[in-house]
């Protein structure tokens, strides 16, 4: 079973059943050197096996170094405190999982997190009423609200609602224009694409001057994380679905970004040796091996492609945890901007 990005929230609340396979070379190569004659010949072959891009860990200090300068900024400005507000609409489990982490990391930060929830049956009318009152209200400096909406809701038009200054998801056409723009800056940048860039300067990836591919075109990440990389003067390709020859692209790109919502999708042979894949996917795919039936796979076939990238992103414990990372990056963005601009 495959799912888009939007959908495969659905199994956010579903706890993965196995850690990712780790690759035993992934976790060799970091134990050299070896002394024997016989551990030099593993390091030997080791070394055409990946590194291991450790999501969670850089997340984790990612949050570290964004509480360090929470506190340095509340005492800075008397005291004064960022605020994020999440609107969460309807009573989808996965959304109020991703709600319930994300105040949760604000806490952790020193964040004040404010939160909304409407009824699956609130009308577009009301959603609009509560982000114009957060938008007026000067403790919230970042307004996120949670996708997807109810089917009767204009997403477009709800976000559309979201004052640019506060808009930390980065989702607001004016955002996403000026992102788009050489010799302008956004006021914010998607967070899921902004990890998958953080990730890869984190990891010492090169990116001016190389040859990347996106998988995927949507709002949310594919377009963006394209945007970012031309940024970063790398020479990106979007494949999609109608796009032909997606392997041969692919595997002749040093960067992949793999966000289409297709379970294992970029292949072993998709990737150059030694290139660097980010994988955003999270799918479910039956497995009648595992405890709960399923189990949690990116758009990449981690163990093939393990064995030929340089650098490469497990699911769980890639992406995933720096989106969230980069949501609190934002917020401390905005709140910063905005204590500058009253002080
Ligand atoms: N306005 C809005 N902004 C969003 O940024 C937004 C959204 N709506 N709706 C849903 C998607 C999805 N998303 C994720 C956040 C964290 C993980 C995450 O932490 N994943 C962990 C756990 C995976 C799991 O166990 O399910 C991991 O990959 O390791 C995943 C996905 C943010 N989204
Ligand atoms: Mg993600």
């Amino acid at each position: 079973m495959a799912l888009a990005f939007a959908t495969a929230v659905s199994f956010k609340q579903v706890q993965p059943v196995s850690a990712p396979r780790a690759n035993p070379r992934v976790v060799l190569t970091a134990r050299r050197p070896q002394r024997t004659a016989a551990a030099r010949r593993v390091t030997m072959t080791i070394t055409s096996s990946a590194k291991l891009i450790d999501g969670k860990a850089i997340a984790e200090t990612i949050r570290q170094e964004l509480k360090a300068e929470v506190d340095e900024l509340k005492a800075k400005h008397g005291g004064k405190t960022p605020g994020l507000a999440v609107v969460l609409v309807g009573e989808r489990k996965d959304s109020q999982t991703y709600v319930r982490n994300k105040k949760k990391a604000c806490e952790e930060v020193g964040i004040a997190s404010f939160g909304t929830d409407l009824p699956e049956t609130a009308s577009e009318d009301e959603v609009l009423k509560v982000v114009a009152a957060y938008n007026a209200d000067p403790a919230v400096h970042g307004i996120l609200v949670q996708l997807p909406l109810p089917k009767h809701i204009n997403e477009q038009k709800v976000l559309d609602a979201i004052s640019i200054e506060k808009d930390v998801d980065g989702f607001h056409p004016l955002n996403i224009g000026a992102l788009a723009m050489r010799g302008r800056d956004p006021l914010f940048v998607p967070c899921t694409p902004k990890g998958c860039l953080e990730l890869l300067k984190r990891s010492g990836v090169q990116l001016a001057g190389k040859k990347a591919a996106v998988v995927g075109r949507s709002n949310i990440v594919g377009m963006p994380a394209a945007l970012l990389l031309q940024r970063e003067d790398a020479t990106v390709t979007v494949i999609h679905s109608r796009t032909p020859d997606a392997q041969k692209i692919c595997a002749e790109a040093d960067i992949i970004i793999a966000a289409c919502g297709r379970a294992e999708m970029v292949g072993g042979d998709w990737v150059k040796p030694g290139a660097a894949v980010i994988d955003v996917g999270i799918n479910a795919v039956d497995d009648p091996s595992a405890k709960r039936g399923y189990r949690l796979v990116g758009d990449v076939d981690f163990a093939a492609a393990s064995e030929r990238a340089s650098h490469i992103t497990p699911v769980p414990g890639g992406v995933g945890p720096m989106t969230i990372a980069m949501l609190l990056r934002n917020c401390v963005d905005g709140a910063t901007r905005t204590f500058a601009a009253q002080a």
